[in-house]
């Protein structure tokens, strides 16, 4: 029997299987998808088992030393993934593979020295390595390997040392210590205390009936005794405790009633058959549910999901990050109780670890997550929905370069399960895919209980300016959160952080303090008056003089929303303001604190940025007032109108979500731009028709597929070679109606001292692609002589950056 293994090392080199011969020990365990860990070169590595055969084309097979999982951990469905997601994005397949685990598994493999023998009998050079231990890391060994290599190699032969291998896994199991009775009778078991032992009589009766086992802690404490009252009949043997192992619950102790599917009004009926019809059939189709804000996708989502579970199958709910909020999550587990497992960023390695584990054991058989929750490790999948798929975070920007669509419908016609895209906003990409018949296109044109839409006001920044209204708000906002106020009704401020400065300028000469290493403008910190790098990290303290003129008259921009807190507390000073961004929600839970009590009416005014933007539904929302709508429609990216249009109507969409109808001011500087007055009108079929003759003008996406191709290094001419080389190599073996722009330097030139440049690919239909990119990447993987040079490769890119 020999194991087919792909390293996990990647690099051009490695990137292919290597044959092991299976030790006897470790043949009942040895199947696909199990961790193994083999001898590579003179190191003990990772590795993914990919297949079981009989005979091997390659020699002097070593053995593989250990298999580190009792059963796989990838399924034979998700070995297969990582090798298509590897030839689809041009990455390594160990790359891909480890995407799919949680990073608790990602072990890491340190080799050690271990002495055999009593430190005196070693060769003097080796004895002070062994003062303190008996093994000691491999690293460590190298500088006596220096001096005296000989030594090490004859202790190594003579086997008075051994290089042996440690797995540190960042992820353990967490146990619980659980109190249990032995069997018997417990008035027996009553008669052996002494009738003095009124505390121990009581212990042993409160667990003799106590409904289910429970924590030593915890009986402990309900009894109101301690440990020193238990130890005796622990020794007497009446008691004994039993290690468990338990999840830590992200969900922290709060209950979550239970709810019931809600009867669906006409429209979600009509759009329930078409998912029914798909669900029962056991048939894999695409569909795009475009329902504008509040038309009660989710309640779809919930009811399609049990008809999954009814089946006996399993369902994968996608959530952008940043709309799993803790209201998004309750929903879910209002309804499907224990039978669901949460996956997002907020989670500890630990948790994350708990979460997969419950669904790699069959536990659960809901899982709602975020992007890398579309490798959830079921085996009975019967339905994948994304929600909000218009969202740029279902693309990974670091290798696997994927976007979570493309891997859901892998695995949808895997399965034969249906994929569910939901959006008020679809992309371009959906939308035009419905409309060609490619998805099947559902709509829900209207809110529930036919409450209207908000009315959308466009406010012009430059007459207020031009009336000589210098402050961030305009009248008519200022006119209408007085007015909620006065009525005890609640609004929401937003603001676009994205194009935000929180930077440091020099009024008198316009330096702007930028990162010494890159070429973009330090971010400055508040907290800590201090400047950081976002792309190297670097950080120094915010100057008081200005580095080019001497001039005193520093200006720090900062963080967006508390600048508009401190104005606010300015004008209107009896408003209760709640801020929501990255700084007030970084502590655990905070998120969910501040939701409810905001939903509790604890404030009159909720200010945030995009972390308030989605799946928000509280029903005392009128207002929303969007301070700054265009920060986003001037950056360099073909995608930056269709950005803007979704993100304006996300925002709009949480207010009037209940009986009192609900109003948006939108504060701008191109208020005749389309995608801010189609907002107004609400109309994605118009701004759907504007932008896709845009797109076909500038030879865009839909229209045309794109891939970016990124070279950096540490000197100028170097990257300007590579890239020139590079370009001629697609120029010569692409279609000839592929172009291939550039190279150019990269918006951003220069990140952490590398100096970047970029290649553009369009092409409408190019078999080669995939070759060529390969062929790029083992060449330039390969150049030894180059360690600083990077190629990367996007093969559908949303960064241009
Ligand atoms: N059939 C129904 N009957 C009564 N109320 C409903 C029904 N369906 C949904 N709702 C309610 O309507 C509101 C909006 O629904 P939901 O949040 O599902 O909409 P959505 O389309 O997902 O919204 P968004 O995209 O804006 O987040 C919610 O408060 C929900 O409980
Ligand atoms: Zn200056
Ligand atoms: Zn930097």
């Amino acid at each position: 029997m020999i194991a087919k293994v792909i390293v996990d090392v990647p690099t051009a080199q490695t990137d292919q299987l290597y044959d092991y011969t299976i030790p006897l020990e470790w043949k009942v365990v040895a199947k696909p998808g199990v961790r193994v860990i083999v001898p590579f070169g003179r190191r003990a590595v990772q590795g993914f088992l990919m297949a079981v055969v009989h005979e091997s084309e390659q020699s002097n097979l070593r053995a593989l030393i250990e298999v580190r999982d009792p059963v796989p951990v990838l399924t034979e469905e998700l070995l297969a993934l990582g090798q298509w997601l590897a030839a689809e994005t041009i990455c390594f397949t160990a790359t891909a593979l480890a995407a799919m685990l949680p990073a608790a598994l990602k072990a890491k493999v340190t080799q050690l020295l271990t002495c055999h023998v009593e430190r005196h009998e070693l060769p003097p050079s080796l004895q002070p390595l062994f003062v303190k231990q008996c093994a000691v890391p491999w690293k460590d060994v190298q500088p006596v390997l220096k001096r005296d290599a000989a030594t090490v190699q004859a202790a190594l032969v003579s086997g008075i040392v051994s290089i042996d291998y440690d797995v540190q896994e960042k992820g353990k199991k967490r146990t619980v210590r659980q109190l249990q009775r032995v069997a018997g009778n417990l008035d027996e078991q009553l008669s052996l205390l002494s009738a003095k032992a009124k505390k121990q009589r009581a212990l042993l009766t409160y667990v003799a009936t106590a409904e289910k086992t429970m924590p030593t802690t915890v009986v402990l404490e309900q009894v109101g005794t301690t440990r020193s009252v238990l130890t005796p009949l622990l020794k007497q043997g009446i008691l004994y405790e039993e290690e468990m192992e338990v999840y830590r619950d992200p969900l922290g102790s709060t209950v979550v009633e239970r709810s019931e599917p809600l009867p669906l009004t006409a429209a979600q009926q009509q759009v329930m058959d078409t998912v029914q019809t798909a669900i029962v059939s056991d048939c894999h189709e695409v569909m795009l549910l475009h329902g504008v804000t509040g038309s009660g996708k989710t309640e779809i989502y919930l009811q399609a999901i049990a008809l999954v579970l009814d089946k006996g199958e399993e369902a994968i709910m996608l959530v952008p990050e940043i709309a799993l909020t803790p209201q998004m999550v309750e929903r879910f587990k209002a309804r499907f109780g224990d039978l669901v497992a949460i996956l997002h960023s907020g989670l500890s390695t630990g948790e994350k670890y708990d979460e997969w584990r419950k669904i790699h054991q069959g536990e659960v058989r809901v899982v709602v997550g975020a992007r890398s929750a579309v490798f959830a490790p079921f085996s009975r999948l019967g339905l994948i929905i994304i929600d909000e798929e218009h969202e740029m975070s279902y693309k990974q920007e670091e290798n696997p370069r994927y976007h979570t669509r493309d891997v859901a419908i892998w695995r949808g016609v895997h399965h034969n399960a249906p994929v569910i895209l939901g959006s008020a906003t679809p992309s371009l990409e959906s939308y035009a895919r419905a409309k060609k018949g490619v998805y099947t296109l559902l709509s829900l044109q209207e809110r529930v209980g036919g409450r209207p839409l908000p009315d959308v006001h466009i406010v012009d920044m430059r007459e207020e300016l031009r009336m000589g209204n210098r402050s961030m708000f305009s009248q008519a906002l200022m006119d209408a959160l007085k007015d909620r106020l006065a009525k005890g009704e609640q609004s929401v401020l937003f603001l676009n952080r994205r194009g935000y400065a929180t930077f440091v300028m020099c009024r008198d000469c316009g330096y702007v303090a930028s990162c010494t290493h890159c070429d973009i403008s330090y971010t400055y910190h508040r907290l800590g008056h201090a400047l950081k790098c976002h792309y190297c990290g670097d950080q120094t303290k915010a100057p008081t003089v200005c580095c080019e003129c001497n001039s005193t008259h520093i200006r720090f921009f900062g963080s967006g929303t508390q600048k508009v807190e401190e104005e606010l507390a300015r004008v209107l000073p009896e408003a209760r303001v709640m801020r929501m961004d990255v700084d007030t929600t970084r502590k655990k839970g905070s998120h969910k604190r501040l939701l409810d009590a905001f939903g509790a009416g604890e404030a009159d005014i909720l200010l945030g940025t995009q972390m308030i933007a989605k799946g928000l539904d509280f029903p005392h929302i009128t207002l929303v007032g969007v301070l700054s709508a265009d920060t986003m429609l001037h950056l360099p990216d073909f995608r930056s109108s269709e950005r803007t249009f979704q993100l304006l109507a996300q925002v709009a969409g949480r207010a009037g979500r209940d009986v009192r109808p609900g109003e948006v001011v939108v504060q701008t500087y191109t208020p005749a731009h389309y995608s801010i007055t189609l907002v107004q009108q609400h109309d994605y079929e118009a701004f759907f028709a504007t932008e896709m003759r845009a797109r076909k003008q500038g030879g865009y996406p839909p229209y045309y597929h794109m891939a970016l191709i990124t070279i950096s290094d540490t000197t100028l001419p170097s990257v300007i070679q590579t890239a020139q080389n590079i370009k001629r190599h697609l120029t010569d073996k692409l279609a000839r109606e592929t172009v291939v722009l550039g190279p150019v330097v990269s918006p951003i030139a220069r990140i952490k001292d590398r100096y970047r440049y970029q290649c553009v690919l369009k092409y409408k239909r190019e078999p080669k692609l995939q070759k060529t990119l390969f062929e790029l990447m083992r060449h330039y993987g390969q150049q030894r002589t180059n360690k600083k040079l990077q190629v990367s490769m996007d093969v559908c890119p949303y960064f241009f950056m």
